[in-house]
Order: structure tokens, then sequence, then C-alpha cells
């Protein structure tokens, strides 16, 4: 069997909440999942259940409480997240993981055009070619999100909802990463950029990502899994 891009082991998660005398808030426990190239995995549960939370452990925005958080990276090397030095994760998360939010942080001042091609153009400073190259790579998924051409040179600070968050899929899914991360990237869309954004999940799958997902649209959900985890069963003991 192919070896999982993603791996975690006896995970759990409890919030301490410092405002409320330390009180602890047990969210996850027992999380056993891989996740193997070319699979989509789709999480179900109800709301305030930890999908979401499940994501930022992944992308080591949360820290675990226990367990093991595995990510091959894109160059092989097999890497726990939950133990990762900074500047590992800070590497980890621009070659191996991409995580698209429902919202877009937008960088001050900087045109989307530039916004997209990023992950593309910060490691090729300097090289006209690739940095011309990874232009016309984000023209294109621009135009293929249907972002109006006028709006390409703009800072996206003013853009709509929907179309700051199909910018943000354009930023995050430029650049083929082995583990894609996806929470609720179809909130804001209309119907056209929603099946645009299933095709785009579904090539991903094809090239052998690893993908997991949160979407409460369920033709969404329904149209992209291979395979469905309820996180309903990773409560365990926790409550
Ligand atoms: N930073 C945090 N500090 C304290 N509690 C948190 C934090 N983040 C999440 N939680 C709590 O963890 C639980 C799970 O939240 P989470 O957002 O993961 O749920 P979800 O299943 O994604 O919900 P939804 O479907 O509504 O988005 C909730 O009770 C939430 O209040």
């Amino acid at each position: 069997m192919t070896a999982p891009i993603l791996q975690m082991k006896g995970v759990s998660k409890r919030f301490t909440l410092h405002h409320q005398n330390g009180v602890e808030l047990p969210v996850l426990c027992g999380v056993d999942l891989s996740v193997a190239p070319g699979e989509c995995v789709v999480l179900d549960g109800p709301s305030g259940m930890g999908k979401s939370t499940l994501l930022k452990l992944i992308y080591a925005n949360y820290r675990a409480s226990e367990g093991s958080i595995t990510v091959r990276s894109a160059q092989g090397t097999p890497i726990d997240v939950t133990q990762a030095a900074p500047r590992t994760l800070v590497q980890l998360r621009r070659d191996s993981i991409g995580y698209v939010s429902q919202f877009l942080r937008v960088i001050p001042r900087v045109p989307a055009l530039d916004v997209v091609a990023e992950p593309l153009t910060e490691e090729t400073a300097g090289d006209a070619q690739a940095q011309a190259a990874a232009r016309a790579q984000a023209r294109a998924w621009l135009s293929r999100l249907r972002i109006p051409e006028r709006l390409w040179q703009l800072p996206p600070a003013t853009f709509s909802g929907g179309e700051q968050q199909r910018v943000n899929i354009a930023r995050n899914m430029i650049r083929p990463r082995p583990l894609l991360l996806l929470d609720e990237p179809t909130a804001s869309l209309d119907a056209a950029n929603t099946e645009t954004v299933i095709a785009l999940i579904r090539e991903a799958v094809a090239r052998g990502a690893a993908l997991v997902g949160i979407f409460h649209d369920a033709h969404v959900g329904a149209a992209v899994a291979t395979r469905r985890v309820n996180v309903g069963d990773f409560r365990g003991a926790a409550r």
C-alpha cells in the first residue's frame, strides 16, 4: 500500500480556558487518521464537534494535547508537526501543506495577481523566467476562478467575500502541494464557481494529493469525497 501523506495517531485536543480559572474544554480524543495520496477525506459531524480544530491541528495552528501528526513532506521526509521547530513548520507550510480557509488574510497593498503568484515566486526571486511563468500561472488561475481582469492589479482588501474566497483558493492551490486542507472553501461561492472548485479538488486528487475537507454544502461533499469520517467518533472519553 502507498505510504500515507498524513498520519494522525492518538491525537487529542483540550483547550484551557484561562479566563475561566483554567477550566479545560476537551474537544477531540483518540484521533487515528491516515490519508493516502489520491484520497479526499470529508469530515462530517455536527457544529462544534471539532472539525475545524482537527484541520488547525494538522496545520499546527493549534498544538495537540497528545499524540503525533506526521506529514510526508514534498521531499518525502516524514515530519511530526507536533514536535517540529518553527522554522521546519514554515518550510513545511511553504512546500507541503495548503490550507484553504473561508477567509483570505489580506496582505495590504499587494495586487491580487501577486497574492496568487507568491507561493511560486517567493523561492525564485532573481529568476526572471520563473517569475514570469509564475505570473502566467496566476493569471490562468484568476481567469479560471472568474476574477474579472480589471481586478487583477488591485489589492483584494475591497473585493467581495466571494472574490476574496476565490483569490484565497487560487493562492493556496497554485502550488501543487502533497497535502491540502479545505475549511469550507465554497461557503461564499455561486453555483458556477462552486462547480469550478469541485473540478479543482478532483484534479488535485487525480495528481495524487491527499485532501482533508469540511463542506457544509452536502452537494460539494458528495461530489469530492473518496471517504467520509465522522468527527463525532473522536469524542472518546472527551465528553
Ligand atoms: N481557540 C479556542 N479556544 C477555546 N475553545 C475553542 C477554540 N477553538 C475551538 N474551540 C472550541 O472547540 C469546539 C470545536 O470547535 P470547531 O470550530 O472545531 O467545531 P466545528 O466542528 O468546526 O464547528 P462548525 O461546524 O460550527 O464550524 C467548540 O466548542 C469551540 O468553542
